[in-house]
């Protein structure tokens, strides 16, 4: 499979057929047995691909105590940016996400859509070229996530885009839809 950076891709397929597993190989989480993943980026071709993806998981991995403000501007903080602008990133990320009224309070005081919600706030303001998404609507009602996915998507611009998903709204919002069963893509 080859993905350029402005495509979005969902990956679809029934449960247990493979996709996590294989988002963790496009992620570098997991080496592949056979076959070979790589990143073509203006600096030469990476063979080591987690330190250029942001995530967002099925479990969503965010600092408990710490704001929801602190946990989005955290990524962007340590990839680089002084805190200033990471800081005004997260504020404008956190108000497209919808929890602007909640940017001071610690994630765990946030039901587990919100939750959720902050952990893709954070990663569409990640400046790292691939963003992995594990059912990144797993959580959320059906208004929540469509604005959720116009915000990955307005991120997806410049980046590659890999999505996992059993909404088919959501895939079909995608540039493009892969199919995972019987180990095979299509
Ligand atoms: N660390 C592991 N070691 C061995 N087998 C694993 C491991 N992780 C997952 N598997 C197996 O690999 C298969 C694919 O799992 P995976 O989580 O990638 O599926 P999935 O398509 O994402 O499923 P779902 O839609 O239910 O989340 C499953 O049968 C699972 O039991």
């Amino acid at each position: 499979m080859d993905v350029s950076a402005g495509e979005s891709v969902a990956v679809v397929g029934p449960s247990g057929s493979g996709k996590t597993t294989f988002l963790a190989l496009l992620g570098g989480l997991l080496q592949p047995l056979a076959g070979r993943i790589h990143l073509e980026t203006p600096h030469g071709t990476v063979n080591r691909t987690a330190a250029h993806v942001s995530w967002v998981l099925q479990t969503v991995n965010v600092l408990s105590d710490r704001s929801v403000l602190d946990n989005v501007a955290l990524g962007a903080f340590s990839d680089g940016l002084d805190r200033t602008t990471a800081n005004d990133h997260a504020v404008r990320a956190i108000d497209r996400v919808g929890l602007g009224e909640m940017s001071s309070w610690p994630v765990r005081t946030l039901s587990g859509g919100e939750a959720q919600r902050a952990a893709i706030a954070r990663a569409v303001i990640s400046e790292r070229p691939v963003l992995l998404a594990d059912e990144p609507t797993g959580q959320l009602d059906e208004h929540t996530s469509r604005h959720v996915v116009d915000t990955l998507l307005r991120s997806a611009e410049d980046k590659i885009t890999v999505i996992v998903t059993h909404d088919n709204s959501v895939a079909a919002r995608c540039s493009r839809v892969v199919r995972l069963s019987g180990r095979r893509l299509s």
